[in-house]
C-alpha cells in the first residue's frame, strides 16, 4: 500500500441506541478496506418511553477513497436510522471570523491558524467596526467592514462573503450584534460564538459588569452555537477562573481575556475535527 494514497476521514453518527451498531460500524469500514484508528461512542440514558440515543466518532484510514467508504456505510445508517457524516481528516475548515473592537479571540485565532495548531482556514474577517484592520492585515487576511447601520443590509452582504468564500464555518469572537432569527437557522451548528461569562449566568451585553455587581468569586467564558435565542445556543466548551473582591469590572475584563481565547479556540478546533455531535439543546464532544 502507498502511504501517500491512504487517506484519513472522520466518520460521527447519531441514532437510535441498541445492541449492534459499533459492531455494524466497523464492520463496514474493515470490509470497505479501512483500518480503524480512534473510535470513541456514548450512549445518553435511556429515559421512560425512549430507547436513548447512541453517539459515535470513528477515525479511519484508507486506499479506497471516500465514496468506497459513503456506499459501505449507506445500508447501515439506513438499517439503524443514523444521522451521519463523513469528513476528510486533513481539509481545514473555511471559517469567517466576525469581530467588533476586541482583538483578543481574533488573535489567538489567527496566530493558532498560522501555528498549524488549528485545522483551519481564514478567507476573510468581517466587522462591524474598522479598527481591527491593522491585525487581519498582518496576518494577510482581507477585511469586510460592514457596518450595521441597517440589519437587514448588513447580513444581506454577509450572506454574499459567506458565499464568495464558500465558508464552511463563522465564528463570531467578541462580535457584538445580535444576529436575525434568520440567520441563526441558516448558520444552525456552524456558527460559534464566544460569551464572555460562565453561561447561563450574565447573558446578555457587560457580563463582567454584571458578575463585579454580583460580587462573584469565578469569572468565566462559554463557546456556544448561535441560535436565534441569545446566548442561549449548545455548550460546545467553558472555562473558570478564581477572582476577588478587590477586582474591578474593568480588571474582570481584562483577566477574562486570556480565558475567552482560549475557549473560544478550543471549541473551533473540536468542531473543524468534527469531535462535536448533537443532542438535541445539549452537544457531545469527543476529544
Ligand atoms: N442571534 C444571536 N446573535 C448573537 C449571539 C447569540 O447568541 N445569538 N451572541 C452575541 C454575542 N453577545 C454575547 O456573547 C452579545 C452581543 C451583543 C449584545 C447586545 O445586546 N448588543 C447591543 C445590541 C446590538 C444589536 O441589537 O444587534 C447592545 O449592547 O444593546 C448582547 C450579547 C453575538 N450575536
Amino acid at each position: 500500500m502507498n502511504p501517500i494514497d491512504e487517506v484519513s476521514f472522520a466518520l460521527t453518527l447519531s441514532c437510535p441506541d441498541r445492541p449492534g451498531i459499533v459492531h455494524a460500524v466497523s464492520g463496514a469500514l474493515v470490509q470497505a478496506g479501512g483500518n480503524i484508528t480512534e473510535s470513541q461512542q456514548y450512549g445518553s440514558p435511556r429515559t421512560a418511553g425512549n430507547a436513548g440515543s447512541f453517539f459515535m466518532r470513528v477515525e479511519v484510514l484508507t486506499t479506497a477513497g471516500f465514496d468506497a467508504l459513503r456506499r459501505a456505510l449507506e445500508p447501515v445508517a439506513e438499517t439503524f436510522s443514523m444521522e451521519w457524516e463523513l469528513h476528510p481528516v486533513d481539509s481545514a475548515v473555511r471559517t469567517l471570523v466576525m469581530v467588533s473592537k476586541e482583538a483578543h479571540c481574533l488573535n489567538e485565532l489567527l496566530f493558532q491558524q498560522r501555528s498549524g495548531t488549528l485545522p483551519i482556514v481564514v478567507p476573510a474577517i468581517v466587522s462591524n467596526h474598522p479598527e481591527l484592520a491593522e491585525l487581519a492585515a498582518f496576518y494577510g487576511v482581507p477585511f469586510y467592514h460592514v457596518p450595521v447601520s441597517d440589519k437587514v443590509q448588513a447580513e444581506a452582504r454577509l450572506r454574499e462573503i459567506i458565499a464568495e468564500q464558500n465558508i464552511d464555518l463563522v465564528v463570531l469572537a467578541r462580535y457584538m450584534q445580535i444576529l436575525s432569527d434568520q440567520l441563526c437557522r441558516e448558520l444552525s451548528g456552524r456558527a460559534i460564538n464566544i460569551h464572555h461569562s460562565f453561561l447561563p449566568s450574565f447573558k446578555g451585553a457587560r457580563p463582567y459588569a454584571q458578575a463585579h455587581a454580583r460580587g462573584v468569586k469565578l469569572i468565566g467564558a462559554t463557546a456556544h452555537y448561535v441560535t436565534g435565542e441569545l446566548d442561549e445556543g449548545p455548550i460546545i466548551e467553558q472555562e473558570v477562573i478564581r477572582v476577588d473582591h478587590a477586582h474591578s469590572a474593568e480588571r474582570l475584563a481584562q483577566m477574562g481575556r486570556a480565558v475567552e481565547a482560549r475557549t473560544l479556540s478550543q471549541a473551533v478546533r473540536w468542531h473543524a475535527e468534527h469531535r462535536v455531535l448533537m443532542d438535541g439543546h445539549r452537544t457531545v464532544v469527543f476529544d
